[in-house]
């Protein structure tokens, strides 16, 4: 089933549903509580009944009478045996366990998010029992001793550096594949014979690199000589007197922030739309199946929405100057116990059908719901680029070089473990087809 931990929306939920068990447990004790009243009751009247039928002496003398006792017995015994069988504890006891229960998988889950969280920002375990990192609370104290005994008993899948460096890409890469054509799973699954291994395990070195920026975090972020911010109209005269707030990261490829890009309603509108139909960010593979391996990749909760309202495609097709008519559905994620993205292209596979209608994902528009303190940053690991989450911001950039539509490497990119609280974003992937471009993607596809 769905996990808890991979969302902060599950997890307030999870905080909700125990208000229903407290009513299971409240409804329990009353009809207990009356039922015991009524046995002790009927056991009374039944003890007063023996005492006057022992003052008769001998009630069975009369083969009547020895009949009526008998069945006077009988019948107090079945409404005795009916008041003893205690109905309401086991109902009580199905509304806790109905598939909603927190059984030892959820926890151990739960674990593995911060055995991981550990690792990744080596947080000494002195520091993570007392809930703290770099002097920042980041919970309350945790029993140690319960710690470790759960991670003894979490035993983590092991396989070589190299394999997981490696089977992260193709991972990564299918499982967006599958999130976008459902129907057409058997033919995306293809991918993984689509890739270039040597290419992506080059690539691996800089999940050092990613920690050591996620770690450092907002201190990297130091200004270049590409970095500027404009106020920019983008030749549109309703933006004269609201211009948008143009910040730039990176030259190659191009990286820029859009500061204000989204409005409060539309953010609480997009995750009450997205709340309803929000699944485990998963990652699919026909070998390594299971939870822990996917969640080292990537843990959230993802949900797509087809479309929000058409003044959001007019600014994004206004701001990244680019058409939006061949876009994919909005994804949105939310980020929950320690939510993480490792560094990943979000470009396709040449080689995967899917990349044939429409293109490559040309372009990302990340918009962030909500802000970050302090970790959950977007990085790129090639270009030192630390990009913290603010809300109603979009970090635009592009998957491949626009001048003849091959992949950009160093588009390398992921988001940091959160260490506390949750992440919100929305992306939305611009492809080649309908974009003004110098070069023919159906040419150099098919080549
Ligand atoms: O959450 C982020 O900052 C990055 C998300 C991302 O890379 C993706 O969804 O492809
Ligand atoms: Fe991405």
């Amino acid at each position: 089933g769905e996990k808890w931990h991979t969302s902060q929306t599950t997890l307030i939920q999870l905080y909700e549903l125990q208000k229903e068990h407290f009513n299971a447990f409240d409804g329990y004790i009353n009809a207990e509580t009356k039922r015991l009243e009524e046995l002790k009751n009927y056991l009374t009247e039944i003890y007063k009944w023996y005492d006057r039928k022992m003052l008769d002496k001998n009630p069975y003398c009369s083969h009547i009478n020895g009949f009526i006792v008998m069945k006077q017995i009988q019948l107090r015994m079945r409404k005795i045996n009916s008041l003893m069988i205690n109905k309401q504890s086991a109902d009580a006891l199905k509304i806790i366990n109905s598939d909603k229960d927190l059984s030892g998988d959820h926890v151990i889950f739960a674990i593995k998010g911060l055995v991981r969280l550990q690792k990744f920002y080596e947080i000494p375990v002195s520091d993570m029992v007392a809930g703290r990192h770099k002097g920042r609370n980041i919970g309350d104290q945790l029993n140690g001793c319960n710690y470790t005994t759960e991670i003894n008993s979490s035993n983590e899948t092991r396989y070589s550096e190299k394999d997981e460096n490696y089977m992260r890409h193709v991972i990564l890469m299918k499982n967006d594949v599958l999130l976008i054509d459902r129907n057409e799973s058997k033919s995306s699954l293809d991918i993984t014979y689509g890739l270039d291994a040597n290419r992506f395990y080059e690539q691996c070195p800089f999940a050092n690199k990613f920690k050591d920026l996620c770690t450092l975090g907002e201190s990297t972020r130091t200004l270049t000589k590409y970095s500027k911010c404009r106020y920019q109209t983008k030749n549109s005269t309703h933006r004269l007197l609201m211009p948008f707030k143009e910040e730039d990261i990176s030259d190659d490829p191009s990286i820029k922030i859009y500061h204000d890009v989204l409005y409060d309603d539309e953010i609480e509108t997009i995750k009450t739309m997205s709340i309803k139909n929000m699944v485990d960010s998963r990652v699919v593979d026909s070998k390594m199946t299971g939870g822990n391996f996917n969640e080292k990749h990537r843990s959230g909760k993802t949900s797509r929405i087809k479309n929000i309202h058409g003044s959001l495609n007019a600014r994004i097709e206004s701001f990244t100057g680019r058409n939006t008519q061949t876009a994919e559905d909005y994804q949105i994620v939310n980020y929950g116990l320690c939510g993480h993205y490792m560094p990943h292209y979000d470009v396709f596979s040449k080689k995967h059908s899917l990349s044939r209608q429409f293109g490559n994902r040309l372009m990302t528009v990340l918009f962030y719901l909500n802000d970050v303190q302090k970790d959950g940053y977007t990085v790129f690991p090639m270009l030192n680029i630390v990009s913290p989450a603010e809300k109603g911001a979009a970090l635009v950039w592009y998957n491949m070089h626009t001048s003849d539509g091959r992949d950009h490497q160093q588009s390398l990119h992921g988001s940091c473990p959160l260490l506390k609280g949750n992440k919100w974003i929305m992306t939305r992937w611009l492809y080649e087809e309908g974009q003004d471009l110098p070069y023919n993607w159906r040419k150099l596809q098919s080549d």
